[in-house]
Parts: structure tokens; sequence; C-alpha cells
């Protein structure tokens, strides 16, 4: 069997991902948790790998980068190779003051600028919300010494464009950081009755770019939010 966009057979998949929106972060992390990671499925270059976690299965597979790139993978996941939870291992532009480079964020709810969650349910402004068992098992896993916050982002769909306001407005509302999927995320596990949360790595901030990472350091710096991640994935 396979999808439009998933070369794997039933079974290929664990009952949990973690997705990175990078591919080449999500061979890293799959070798770096698995001894026996196989890769499942490569279709575009949007890798995906299956093996053993502490002793449970788990799977790793890129998202590509935006909502409908996403919405893609998730709903295929979900739907046709029974992935009951999807934890996506990102990065982010910081937005509140106290959040710097390098912190990690558990995104609890994600707002958006996007059209595809007001295209779900007629009338409604959708609420785009991660699990709550998940986001308790990734708070709980939180390393000690490690600066991690926990509440809302948002996910645009813009990379470069600036509207004018916008991002001071989203930090005077406590708006933690922006990336670009977890409010899709969020909707197709709502739309498939499955779970979903988002730990994001602080990449750069957008009122300071004093310390931004470079594209090697966002690859490669994600170890407190893949160490929370995990411990989503298995709870
Ligand atoms: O590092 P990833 O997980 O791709 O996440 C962020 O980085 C990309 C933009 O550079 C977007 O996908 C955004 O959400
Ligand atoms: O979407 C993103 C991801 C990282 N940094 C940003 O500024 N935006």
């Amino acid at each position: 069997m396979a999808t439009p966009h998933i070369a794997a057979e039933p079974g290929d998949f664990a009952p949990a991902v973690l997705m990175p929106g990078d591919p080449k972060r999500a061979e890293r992390i799959a070798h770096l948790l698995m001894e026996d990671a196989k890769l499942v499925t490569d279709v575009r270059g949007m890798m995906g790998f299956t093996g053993t976690c502490n002793g449970k299965p788990l799977s790793v597979m890129g998202s590509g980068m935006g909502q409908p790139s996403a919405t893609i993978y998730a709903t295929e996941l979900f739907s046709q190779y029974g992935v009951e939870r999807i934890i996506r291992v990102g990065t982010c532009g910081g937005i509140a003051p106290q959040v710097k480079v390098g912190d990690a964020i558990v995104g609890l709810a994600a707002h958006t600028d996007s059209a595809m969650n007001s295209l779900r349910i007629p009338n409604v402004h959708f609420s785009a919300v991660a699990d709550f068992e998940l986001a308790r098992a990734a708070v709980d896993a939180a390393p000690a010494d490690k600066n991690v916050h926990v509440g809302a982002i948002i996910s645009r769909d813009h990379f470069y464009l600036e509207v004018p306001g916008q991002t001071e407005t989203l930090a005077k509302y406590g708006v933690l950081g922006v990336e670009m999927e977890a409010a899709a995320l969020y909707g197709a596990a709502a739309e498939f009755g499955k779970q979903a949360l988002t730990v994001l790595t602080v990449s750069d901030h957008l009122f300071d770019h004093s310390s931004d990472m470079t594209a090697q350091e966002r690859e490669e710096n994600f170890h407190t939010a893949l160490t929370m991640a995990v411990a989503a994935a298995h709870c």
C-alpha cells in the first residue's frame, strides 16, 4: 500500500511519530534515538524511519515547511498508517521577551493566519490546541537546567512577509514564538481523533537577531526539545 506521498506498507509506521520540518533533521534524530532505524519511505526526499527507542516502537518523519505540506503527511499517517500521535520537533522564532535563542517551547495552542483550519467547521474559528496528555508528559520531562516555556505560539503561512504591528501585538498577547506547521497539525489530529503536540527549539528572535542560529545549528540543536518529544511519544 502506498499513498500519494508515502511509499510504505501497513505496519511500517509506529503508533508514535516524531515530525521535524526538515527531513535531514528526521534522519539525524532517527539515527540518534534508534540503533535499528530503518528507512520506510523517501518519496520526494521526505524521509521516514521506524525503529525502537527505549524498547518501544517509534517513527520519525519530516513534514516539509508550511501548513499544506504538514497536513498532507499528518493526514496520510493518521488515516492510512494507523498513527495515533504526532509530535512535531521544530524550530521557531522567539517573540516573547523572556524567550531566548536555544530555549525550548511547548506549543499548547497555535494561533494562525492560515485559512486551512477555518475551512474545517462551517462558520467557526477553529481552536488549534495540543493534546493535554502529550503536553503534560513533555513538560514533566523538561530538563531542570534548561529554559522551557509553555504556552501559545503562532503558525504563520509567510516566513518573510512582515505585517506592520503584527509581531508586536502578538508579543503583547503573550505569544511565545512563530513557526509554520503546528496549527495545521493540531487541526489534522482533531479531524481524525488523534493526538498531536509541538515542541520547538528557538533558533532566532524576531526582536534581536544578534544570536540567531545558522542553518547547520538549526539542523543539530534540538536536544532539549527531543527529550520532551520522546517522553510525549511514549507517554
Ligand atoms: O525547523 P522546522 O521544523 O522546519 O520549523 C520551522 O522552520 C521552517 C522555516 O525555516 C518552518 O518549517 C518553520 O516551522
Ligand atoms: O517559522 C520560523 C521558524 C524559525 N524562525 C522564524 O523566524 N520563523
